[in-house]
């Protein structure tokens, strides 16, 4: 197993059973904690604290489900490990554009991997796109604000919306964290129909069978 004892939180059941599919009998826990950062990080903060206070503390944490991919870069049904999460849309717009917290002076929007846990995730998944994870609040949905965002971020691989959520939370539990996602739909225009959701958590089960 990818760690003693792992902790993996999806946004959904559906992802959670998807990944539960792959680990068969293995002794991780899977939870669904609710979509976007701001669930993602009370649920994932919560589950931590409990493990803690019952004296057996995750010794990892990963962030897994499904995602808008980069199509130039990882294809649909194809798998990303985060190398880090970044809260893409944490911040000010402008009439010159978007302005990072960073950049305003308040805070990180960039939220590490940690990089034994990426290492081993890599031997595991050789054959992932390895690359920044984007959170937002808001699932991308036009050509415009796709190109800005691939601009902003010239190597993100995939959008999805908790990753840094998640990375928050293990960061205050001191818990090593990292985030995996296999890729539903490109981002871009609005196309909801299009989404391949099946070969997605497929491709998540898949994942899953090679960290057990
Ligand atoms: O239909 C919608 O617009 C929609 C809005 C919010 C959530 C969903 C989900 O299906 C929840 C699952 C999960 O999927 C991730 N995801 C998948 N594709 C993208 C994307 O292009 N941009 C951002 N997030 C994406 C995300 O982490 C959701 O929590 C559907």
């Amino acid at each position: 197993m990818i760690a003693d004892h792992l902790l993996v939180v999806t946004a959904v059941e559906a992802e959670a059973a998807a990944v539960r599919a792959g680990l068969g009998d293995a002794a991780v826990t899977v939870t669904p904690v609710g979509v976007g950062p701001a669930a993602a990080a009370a649920g994932t903060a919560r589950l931590l604290a409990l493990a803690e206070g019952a004296g057996r503390p995750y010794t990892a944490v990963i962030c897994a489900g499904i995602a808008g991919g980069f199509t130039d870069r990882v294809e649909v049904g194809g798998t990303v490990l985060a190398d880090r999460s970044i809260a893409a849309d944490l911040g000010a717009e402008s009439p010159d554009g978007f302005i990072p917290l960073d950049e305003l002076g308040f805070g990180e929007t960039v939220a590490a991997v940690h990089p034994p846990l990426l290492a081993a995730l890599r031997r595991a998944l050789p054959a992932a796109a390895v690359g920044a994870v984007l959170t937002v609040g808001t699932v991308t949905g036009s050509a415009d604000s796709a190109k800005a965002l691939a601009a902003r971020h010239p190597d993100a691989v995939a959008e999805a919306m908790e990753g840094y959520g998640v990375a928050c939370a293990a960061a205050g539990a001191g818990v090593p964290f990292a985030e995996l996602r296999t890729v539903s739909n490109p981002i871009g225009p609005r196309d909801r129909a299009a989404w391949r959701m099946r070969e997605a958590f497929d491709a998540l089960t898949t994942a899953a069978t090679r960290l057990a």
